[in-house]
Order: structure tokens, then C-alpha cells, then sequence
């Protein structure tokens, strides 16, 4: 009944920005629809003028087939349809006139005469006493008379009848399959399915303009693209001095580290126009559309050159060639990388067109992509570190009025993982919650409320007894507490019993920086910490409940890396035991089914993982015990404020924060 959880791991990456189907404007399909309509309209005029006929009185009639202008006519009841050789207009101008009615009567006008109509079709009515030599009339008069219906017969005139329809039918299907794909209906859209939907965005707008000062925290891969921008500024002079163009980037790094934004900062540095395009957009369910695509996209750049064009998510078609394929598509996707490999090889170096590409997984890509003078240098965008987070948060508030209380540095340590994406986001969400509140600027408060939302979820209305409130901050206070004990914790920076997603209550505890290589006496930390909830529970009510099911996975799992990946049991050694894990630039992981270890081994880690686990449990009971005034103090200053911060924790348990370990942690990259 008491869950909880302690946020162990830094928050995964957030993603998925805007759906596919949202890229179609309403207004915009609006139009295409009116046009269609349009279309099909002007076509059925073309194939069949003068489809409405005219309604003549019998008197009119009997002088029209006198006049010999009467082709043929077709006769059911007392209804008579025909043809007139040349096309007659009725009423005519001269009977408009005598009835002294308006040219264009309102249908108020009814009793009158109807509009003036002019047609080769007619009908008229037979008049209720019947015309005995009508038929004499009309043969003298050499009148085709006809059994079928003059219009309506044969399966071609149906045929052609439907076809508009049916085809505009089909169109329909064809456009919502394709806005169903997420290809959406950009610029092209019906008009040219063969032509590039690319952005066109211009670096010359200066409302538009993004340059690298827009771009903060991704300083090495800015720093490769410099040369590139120095390339389009110009171009002969580069390469007279025996410089060789550059011709395509790669651009590598997971979802939301501002690949994009670097791309647009490199055309807006040089002042040249950007095409962009996302690489699933070329592939098309027709074959041989992705490749005319390409084709026009270049067409579109070298015109307007110097230039850069951007293919977002090219593995969506440069996906090495010969895998195996799900649904159709391949020889499609083929075509249209084979196109732009065409088009790459085909630059001499005088184009002055720079192809960036972005891909969150290169080592699917295919190698022909990767072979000199194609995308043969690459630029590796990594997610931001703390002074990077910092600024990247400095370029988004930029905009934003903030509270002085507001530290940004503080809000970039406790968002370690976190994208350029998800720190806009961040941002925003913030603006958002002070717009809500009817602040006049945005508060750190509002920040930290706006961070608990995005990593935990929107907060839960729960009806909980006095009872149940007071394990949870217990359990909760216990996280904390060891948080402040155990040397080398993160710092604990918020406790709250407001329950949110999955969880009752949370504890939130920041790494002081950010943490490459983890130290063994850390990772026990960590482990301690997380069974700190059950261990509060365990000293003070001596009874145990549900809610550390999330605990126990998150210690389970960090014991089990310590044993089987980084050597941290005497008794296993160092041996890799499991497979590292997934990592986005990393070759997808797993030993493939089989365990490479006897059963020995197993029962070994098993062991080891135990051993872990229940040393780590004992030193958080016997820490709480130690500190039990301290964890009271905590309970009781939770359940008055439900949520405290990092000066509330600290003056209501009386404790100095955690002591950091000697020489940790070490800070460097091994990626
Ligand atoms: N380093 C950064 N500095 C400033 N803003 C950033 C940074 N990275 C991302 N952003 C913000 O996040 C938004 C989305 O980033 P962008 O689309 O460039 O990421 P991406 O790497 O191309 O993502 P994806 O792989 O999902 O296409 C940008 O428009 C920008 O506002
Ligand atoms: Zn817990």
C-alpha cells in the first residue's frame, strides 16, 4: 500500500515531440479538398457539356423539330428528352422581357419564368390531350426517334460517369493512407508527388536566422562544424588554396541534442538558404518517388547554392542494404539512397551544397554512405554536462522573465540526461505552471514543480487515511535520511508524500556532478538509500508492506551489475558476466539466448547479489536506528508540509549534509 520510489537513475531521455499526423494544417487540407472538388467539377463540365438540359413548353418543341433543329429525342410517359442540333436558350430574352421579370430572378420569383437556360439537351412535357400526328411530324421532319434513354445508355457512358468519382475516390484513400504514414502533405503535397516536400528555410530572414548562438552546451561538435560554415562563406577561395569541399556530414547523437539546431546554426553562420527534409518523408509507398525526391531536393539546392540541405533520420533509408525488411519497400529504399549517392558523387566541390544528415543510430547505416567523399566526415552530438545543461537552460530563458530566486545551475545538476530537448521543454513546462499561478515571473519553485512533473508524472489525487500518510513519510523519510547519512550519497533536494504516477511519495536526491565512472563505495551508497524505505518501515512499525517493490528491483539490479559486469565480488572476479547494456551508440547488446556460465556461476552471482543486497539492508537499519530522532523530526515536518525542500529537510532533521567521499567521483568519459 506504500509505494514509493527513489528516482535512482538519472531520468531517461524525454522524446516524441509533435505527432505526424499533427503536420498537416486543417486550413490547408481544407483548401486541398476545396480544390479536388473544384477538379472533379471542371472535369465533369468538360466531359459532358450541357449535361443539364433544358426545359422547353410543348409549343417551343413543335417549332424546334419544324426548324429541323431537333436531332433525336426519347420519350417515356409524357416526358419528352432530346437533342437539339444547335443549342437553344429558354425562355428567351424577348419572353423575359414581355413577363417584365428581373434577368436574374430570386426564388421568390417562382410563379414567373424560370432562368434563362441554354442547352443542346432538352425536355418538355406532352400536353394532356395527345398529339395524334406527332409521330408523322417528327418522322417528316427526319427526328430520330429512340428507345433508350439518350443519356443514360451503354456501360461507357456509366463508365465515364463513375470514373471522376472513382478516381477521386481512390485520390482520397491514397492521401489519408499517406497522412496516416506521417509523410504529411508539406509544400508538394497533391501537385507534385514526385517533388521534394523540403523545408526551404532561409538563413537571410532574420526572424528566422538560428546561428550558433542559439546553440549552447554541444561545444566540440560546434566547433567541427566552424570549418564547414568557413567552406559556404566562400567557396573558391577555399578550395583555390588546395582546401578539399567538404561535401557530407554526419551528424551523430540521440534524440533532442540539438542535431537539427546545429544544422540551421551552420546555414544561418554562413547566410545561406537550408532545405531540410526527414528521410522517412522519401520513402513512399509508390516506387520511384523517394528517388525523384532526392533528385528535386538537390535540383532545389544547387539552384539557390551555396546551400545546405539536411536529411533528418537518414537510416530511415540508409539502412545498410541486403537486412532483412519489414512490409514492402525495400527495392524503394534503395532506389532513393542509390540517388543520393548519385547525387553526392556527382558535386565536383564548385556546388558550394553541404548534405548534414542526422542518424541516433550509425551503425546501422549502410557503408556505402560512409565511403570518402560522401558522408565521410562525422560530428558526434553528445547530450549536454552540467555546464552545458546550464547554458543550454541560459539560451531558453532568454525569453523568460524569472524570479530572482531562480539558480540555474542548480536546476542543470539536478537534470543529468537530459536533452537541449528536454531542457526546452523543461523551460516551458515552468512558464506554463507561473502562467497557471498568475506569477509575474517564473519561480525556481515553479521549475522544481515543473521537473517533478516531467520525470514522475502529473500529481494523483489520492484519499489516504492519517495512517497510511504517516508510512509514507516514513518510508520516505527513511530514503532521505540515509541520503543525508551515508557518505558519498547524492544529496537529497526534495521529499514529498504527494502521491504522482506510479509512486506515493518521492524522494529526490541530484548527483552532485555528473558521474562517468561510478565508485564501488557510491554504488553502496546508492543500494543503501534505496532500501532505506523498507528499512524505515522495518524499525518503526516492524511489519513490512508492498510499497518497496520498486526499491528492491532498482538495488536488485545495480547488485547484480556490480557482480556480473564490473568485477566488484571477490568471489566472481572479473569477469564479464552480462551484457553491457544497451547504449544508444553501442552495439545493441546480449549474448544471444545462451548464458555463457555454468550453473554454478549462476548460483555463485546469485550469491553474491545477496550477500550485497542484505549487508547494504542491515547498515540502513542500523543507520535509521542511529538516527531515529532525526527521521521523526522529518515524518513530522512532512505530514504538516507534504513536500519539503533541501533547507526544510536539513533544519527539520538537524543534520549537516552527507559527507562526499575522498577522491570521488572521478569525472571522465568512457564512453
Ligand atoms: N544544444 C542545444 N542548445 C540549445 N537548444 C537546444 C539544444 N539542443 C536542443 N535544443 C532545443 O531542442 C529543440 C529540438 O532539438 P533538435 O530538433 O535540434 O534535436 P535533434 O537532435 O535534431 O532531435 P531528433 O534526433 O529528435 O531530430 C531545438 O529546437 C532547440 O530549441
Ligand atoms: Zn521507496
Amino acid at each position: 500500500m506504500n509505494g514509493s520510489q527513489t528516482p535512482a537513475r538519472p531520468p531517461p531521455p524525454l522524446s516524441g515531440r509533435g505527432s505526424p499526423l499533427s503536420r498537416m494544417p486543417p486550413r490547408k487540407s481544407l483548401a486541398l479538398f476545396a480544390f479536388i472538388f473544384l477538379i472533379n467539377y471542371l472535369l465533369m463540365r468538360f466531359l459532358f457539356p450541357g449535361e443539364q438540359p433544358v426545359t422547353v413548353p410543348y409549343t417551343e418543341f413543335r417549332q424546334q423539330v419544324a426548324a429541323g433543329n431537333v436531332i433525336a429525342l426519347y420519350s417515356r410517359g409524357t416526358t419528352i428528352e432530346g437533342r437539339f442540333r444547335n443549342a437553344v436558350t429558354w425562355p428567351t430574352p424577348e419572353e423575359v422581357k414581355q413577363a417584365g421579370q428581373p434577368p436574374r430572378p430570386t426564388p421568390l420569383d417562382r410563379r414567373l419564368l424560370p432562368p434563362p437556360k441554354t442547352s443542346s439537351h432538352f425536355n418538355t412535357e406532352l400536353p394532356a390531350f395527345f398529339d395524334r400526328d406527332l409521330e408523322d411530324f417528327l418522322i417528316n421532319n427526319k427526328v430520330e426517334i429512340s428507345a433508350v434513354p439518350i443519356q443514360q445508355g451503354g456501360l461507357w457512358t456509366t463508365l465515364l460517369y463513375f470514373g471522376p468519382a472513382l478516381l477521386i475516390i481512390g485520390f482520397y484513400v491514397w492521401m489519408y493512407r499517406r497522412a496516416a504514414q506521417g509523410g504529411g502533405m508539406g509544400g508538394g503535397g497533391v501537385f507534385g508527388i514526385g517533388r521534394s516536400k523540403a523545408k526551404r528555410y532561409d538563413a537571410t530572414d532574420p526572424s528566422l536566422r538560428v546561428t550558433f548562438n542559439d546553440v549552447a552546451g554541444i561545444d566540440e561538435a560546434e566547433a567541427e562544424l566552424v570549418e564547414i560554415v568557413d567552406f559556404l562563406k566562400a567557396p573558391d577561395k577555399y578550395t583555390r588554396l588546395g582546401g578539399t569541399a567538404p561535401k557530407g556530414v554526419l551528424l551523430i547523437g540521440a534524440p533532442g541534442t540539438g542535431k537539427t539546431l546545429l544544422a540551421k546554426a551552420v546555414a544561418g553562420e554562413a547566410g545561406v538558404p537550408f532545405f531540410s527534409m526527414s528521410a522517412a518523408e522519401f520513402v513512399e509507398m509508390i516506387v520511384g518517388v523517394g528517388a525523384a525526391r532526392v533528385r528535386d531536393l538537390f535540383k532545389q539546392a544547387r539552384e539557390s547554392a551555396p546551400a545546405i540541405i539536411f536529411i533528418d533520420e537518414i537510416d530511415a533509408i540508409g539502412r545498410a542494404r541486403g537486412g532483412v525488411m519489414v512490409g514492402g519497400g525495400h527495392s524503394e529504399q534503395e532506389q532513393t539512397l542509390q540517388q543520393i549517392l548519385t547525387e553526392m558523387d556527382g558535386f565536383t566541390g564548385r556546388e558550394g551544397i553541404i548534405v548534414l544528415a542526422a542518424t541516433n543510430t550509425p551503425d546501422v547505416l549502410d557503408r556505402a554512405l560512409l565511403r570518402p567523399g560522401r558522408f565521410d566526415r562525422r560530428v558526434v552530438v553528445n547530450l549536454p554536462d552540467k555546464a552545458g545543461r546550464e547554458a543550454i537552460l541560459k539560451v531558453h530563458v532568454r525569453k523568460t522573465p524569472l524570479a530572482a530566486d531562480v539558480r540555474l545551475e542548480e536546476l542543470a545538476q539536478a537534470t543529468p540526461g537530459f536533452s537541449g530537448a528536454d531542457l526546452k521543454n523543461l523551460v516551458n513546462e515552468a512558464a506554463l505552471l507561473a502562467a497557471r499561478r498568475s506569477e509575474a515571473a517564473v519561480t525556481h519553485k515553479d521549475f522544481l514543480d515543473a521537473l517533478e512533473k516531467i520525470v514522475l508524472g502529473p500529481e494523483r489525487p489520492l484519499l489516504l487515511t492519517l495512517q497510511d500518510r504517516e508510512r509514507i513519510a516514513y518510508h520516505e523519510g527513511g530514503h532521505a535520511i540515509l541520503g543525508l547519512v551515508v557518505p558519498g550519497a547524492d544529496p537529497v533536494h526534495r521529499v514529498s508524500i504527494v502521491p504522482r504516477g506510479q509512486a506515493l511519495g518521492v524522494t529526490y536526491q541530484r548527483p552532485q556532478t555528473d558521474r562517468y565512472n561510478y565508485p564501488e563505495a557510491y554504488l553502496r551508497a546508492r543500494i543503501i538509500g534505496m532500501l532505506g524505505g523498507r528499512a524505515a518501515e522495518e524499525v518503526v512499525y516492524g511489519t513490512k508492506t508492498t510499497g518497496a517493490e520498486n526499491d528492491i528491483e532498482q538495488a536488485t539490479q545495480l547488485a547484480r551489475n556490480m557482480v556480473t559486469r564490473w568485477g566488484m565480488s571477490e568471489a566472481v572476479g572479473m569477469v564479464q558476466l552480462a551484457p553491457r547494456e544497451n547504449h544508444f551508440l553501442g552495439a545493441p547488446g546480449g549474448f544471444g539466448g545462451e548464458k555463457p556460465f555454468s550453473e554454478q556461476t549462476a548460483a555463485l552471482i546469485d550469491a553474491e547479489v545477496q550477500r550485497i543486497i542484505h549487508g547494504c539492508h542491515e547498515e540502513a537499519k542500523r543507520l535509521l536506528r542511529e538516527h531515529r530522532r532525526a527521521l521523526d523530526g522529518l515524518v513530522s515536518a512532512l505530514l504538516n508540509k507534504e513536500t519539503l525542500s533541501e533547507e526544510e529537510i536539513l533544519q527539520a532533521t538537524g543534520l549537516p549534509p552527507a559527507p562526499q567521499l575522498e577522491g570521488a567521483p572521478i569525472r571522465e568519459k568512457t564512453v
